[in-house]
């Protein structure tokens, strides 16, 4: 089994937990009444270096990124570097993250922030509202064609736009035959953990030939990653490990986007 599938079984596991404690009906109550705090899609649609900043305590491959942890104060420091969004993985056994550090964020900044996570069931989207985000992750390796459709819009009829990642030519006519209007390219190959920047600009003509948002994610190390980037189109970008291992996340954000 590879990373990704040993995520999924594990996850369908805590869903099934979950949904012994939490009634789902309540649940869909209090997400369809809650207000969406903010538009993602026109956070990230601006003309200039659109960073959704990431809230990653550690990975599968890498471990723990960083040892001085609060979620809070890192994604603060992001708002005022000038990201457009914050991304917080909710993931706990896999990331060490947690609903609660998405609850708290949401909190704590002006911004949108999205549920990274490894969606599979409704009961998630239905969380990551409840929680305080205005879009989350579907990641279109572990969804069916039905799943990806259902799930996306299901986040439209909540208010959120979600956004749709996405690995290889096949994975990008998937969600673009779904409906996907935001498509990740996600740069790290997700069962060998390969990461290429080349994968973003290998799939942009297919999503931008269609008008979509494209959102490239991870790998992104400087700069010159984002405006080579930048220049070839993509509209936003999605950085985690390199702000989460810098000792000061703001300026660097700060020197990105001016
Ligand atoms: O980051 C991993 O090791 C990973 C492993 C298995 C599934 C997903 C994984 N990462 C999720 C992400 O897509 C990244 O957290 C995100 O794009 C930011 O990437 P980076 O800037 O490289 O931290």
């Amino acid at each position: 089994m590879n990373i990704l599938e040993r995520i999924v079984e594990f996850k369908k596991e805590e869903v099934a937990e979950q949904k012994k404690k939490f009634n789902l009906s309540v649940l869909r109550e209090e997400a369809e009444k809650l207000k969406v705090p903010y538009d993602f899609k026109s956070a990230i649609s601006g003309n200039g270096i659109n960073i959704i900043a990431e809230v990653k305590k550690a990975s599968p491959s890498k471990g723990v990124i960083r040892e001085d942890f609060d979620p809070v104060e890192i994604a603060k420091a992001y708002e005022r570097g000038g990201a457009k969004a914050i991304s917080v993985l909710t993931d706990k056994k896999f990331f060490q993250g947690s609903p609660f550090y998405l609850r708290q964020v949401a909190e704590a900044v002006k911004l949108p922030v999205l549920r990274k996570d490894f969606i599979i069931d409704e009961f998630q989207i239905y969380g990551a509202k409840a929680l305080g985000a205005s879009t989350f992750l579907l990641i279109v390796s572990i969804l069916s064609d039905q799943q990806l459709k259902d799930f996306i819009e299901l986040g439209r009829e909540l208010g959120l736009e979600p956004l749709v990642e996405t690995h290889d030519e096949e994975e990008v006519e998937r969600a673009l035959k779904a409906g996907a209007e935001i498509v990740g390219v996600n740069n790290r190959d997700l069962k060998t953990f390969t990461v290429s920047l080349e994968t973003t600009l290998r799939l942009l003509p297919i999503i931008k030939e269609e008008g979509k948002l494209l959102v490239s994610e991870s790998g992104i190390k400087n700069k010159d990653d984002i405006l080579r980037l930048r220049e070839a189109g993509v509209d936003a970008f999605l950085v985690g490990e390199t702000l989460m291992r810098s000792e000061n996340p703001e300026e660097v954000l700060r020197s990105w986007v001016s």
